[in-house]
């Protein structure tokens, strides 16, 4: 059946999930035939090949509600393993514009992962794919970071700096919008999901600051992206090896 809202029926069992449809069609540039086979709203949708191994690349827009909607969706068209291709702020001084931040677990202040099941049980991701990212950001020598993220619904609250200043003493890596909720409702399904994230913005107490340097250091971060984009791609190649032999 054609799904509502992402508006396909079939998907490959290896996903990527970026939050921006444009970075979609960025994925497209490092795959073999590529081919976009649905649009609609915020989820767009592309397959293609990575060294014979079928990838689709599915955009979820911004926050868990779309994130955990395309999730869903890519479930019932066959999707079994999910790698987020995010951006990120960080949290921390020592993480610069275009280093990689690999979730290991995520801070559940979103809303979506709340509607389905109490803040109680953990935003964790797939130990598999944990393992096999960073295993290959180790091999491939981009410079990483790995440890607890958090995931949020808004940037513009009245306390954001607060917020960031208390996350910061918490050891807590970067900020983005969509891991944790992927992480919970992947777990709930019995999917597997992991989380790579692209530092977009420095560490600041001032906000004004942070993004001043994102707009200032552009290259940094589409050097950043290319990483996270080929880093995933060469775990998801990793783990289908191991689990089929070679193809
Ligand atoms: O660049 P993407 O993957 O969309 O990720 C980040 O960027 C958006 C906010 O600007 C949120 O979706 C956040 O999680
Ligand atoms: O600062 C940032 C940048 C990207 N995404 C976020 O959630 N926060």
């Amino acid at each position: 059946m054609i799904q509502p809202h992402i508006q396909c029926e079939k998907v490959s069992k290896m996903v990527l999930l970026p939050g921006d449809p444009q970075r979609v069609d960025r994925v497209g540039g490092f795959l073999d035939d590529a081919v976009v086979i649905a649009n609609n709203r915020e989820f767009k949708t592309l397959t293609g090949s990575y060294k014979g191994m079928q990838v689709t690349v599915t955009s979820t827009g911004i926050g868990g509600a779309s994130a955990v909607i395309a999730l869903e969706e890519l479930i019932n068209c066959g999707g079994e393993y999910f790698i987020r291709i995010g951006s990120a702020g960080a949290v921390q001084k020592d993480i610069n514009i275009g280093d990689l931040i690999i979730s290991m677990a995520s801070v559940r202040e979103d809303g979506a992962s709340a509607m389905y099941i109490n803040k109680d049980y953990p935003a964790v991701s797939d130990f598999e794919i944990l393992t096999a990212l960073k295993n290959n950001a180790v091999k491939l020598g981009y410079e990483h970071h790995v440890g607890v993220t958090r995931s949020h619904d808004s940037f513009y609250i009245d306390d954001e700096i607060e917020k960031m200043e208390f996350w910061n003493k918490k050891n807590v890596l970067g900020s983005d919008m969509e891991t944790a909720s992927l992480f919970v409702i992947g777990k709930l399904r019995g999917v597997k999901v992991g989380s790579v994230l692209n530092n977009v913005v420095l560490y600041s107490k001032d906000v004004k600051d942070g993004v001043n340097d994102y707009v200032n250091q552009k290259d940094l971060a589409q050097q950043g992206e290319d990483r996270e984009i080929l880093l995933a791609l060469e775990s998801l190649h990793e783990i289908k090896i191991n689990r089929d032999g070679s193809f």
